[in-house]
């Protein structure tokens, strides 16, 4: 069985979401969909945090692995997101695929990855974006962009090597999945949603009005 219906150029689809009992086949298929039709990261979505006192943010983040377990991304833990989530484990990702009209909605608790996980990850980006990663105290006040830049010339200085360290602040959330839900778009605003629950180690599934 296709997981996936042709894309059309610019208009809805005829057809709605095929039925399927798991979600994560459907996942792949559309994010490769994507991946192939997006003009620049395909991998971006919303990730919506709450602070214990129950205030909602939002801010766009790369997922940059998935397995059985759920969806990683990285970011630095002393940020507005990681004190948020460290405080209060439950998230909600969106991805929004605008040449596809194509949306998924992932909700669910959120752990942090291993920190060998933290360092394989840290190791394969540039170096350019793991001495911006230590330069950055991400979410504090900054005085001015000169102040930023002389952070970064002194980062460059310490490690003038391949060498940058991974911060021990610095690195990955996995969000386990409870609900993943697909929504595409239809004629007349006729659109298929199709949300899946898990339950133990299964997913129990149905559909949504739109
Ligand atoms: C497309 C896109 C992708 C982004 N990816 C990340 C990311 O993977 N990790 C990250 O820390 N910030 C990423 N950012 C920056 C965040 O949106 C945000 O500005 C920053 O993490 C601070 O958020 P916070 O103050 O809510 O913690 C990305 C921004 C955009 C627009
Ligand atoms: C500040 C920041 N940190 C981390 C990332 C994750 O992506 P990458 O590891 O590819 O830089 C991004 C991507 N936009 C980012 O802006």
């Amino acid at each position: 069985m296709s997981l996936t219906t042709e894309v059309p150029a610019g208009e809805a689809y005829a057809a709605g979401i095929p039925d399927t009992d798991e979600p994560y086949g459907l996942f792949e298929a559309w994010f490769a969909e994507a991946a192939a039709r997006e003009p620049n990261d395909p991998n971006a979505m919303c990730l919506a945090t709450c602070s214990p006192d129950g205030w909602p943010s939002a801010r766009m983040v790369l997922l940059k692995g998935r397995d059985d377990r759920g969806f990683v991304f990285y970011t630095n833990e002393h940020s507005r997101k990681g004190g948020e989530l460290l405080a209060n484990p439950r998230a909600a990702l969106c991805f929004h695929w605008k040449s596809m009209r194509r949306q998924i909605r992932i909700e669910g608790e959120v752990e942090r990855v291993t920190a060998g996980e933290s360092d394989a990850y840290f190791a394969s980006r540039s170096r350019g974006s793991r001495i911006s990663a230590v330069s950055s105290d991400q979410s504090r006040p900054l005085a001015s962009r000169a102040e930023f830049e002389r952070r970064v010339a002194e980062t460059e200085a310490r490690y003038p090597g391949e060498d940058v360290p991974r911060p021990p602040h610095w690195g990955g959330f996995r969000l386990l999945p409870r609900m993943v839900e697909f929504w595409q778009d239809m004629p007349y605003r006729m659109h298929d949603r199709l949300v899946f629950e898990r339950a133990g180690e299964g997913w129990t599934t149905g559909r949504l009005f739109p």
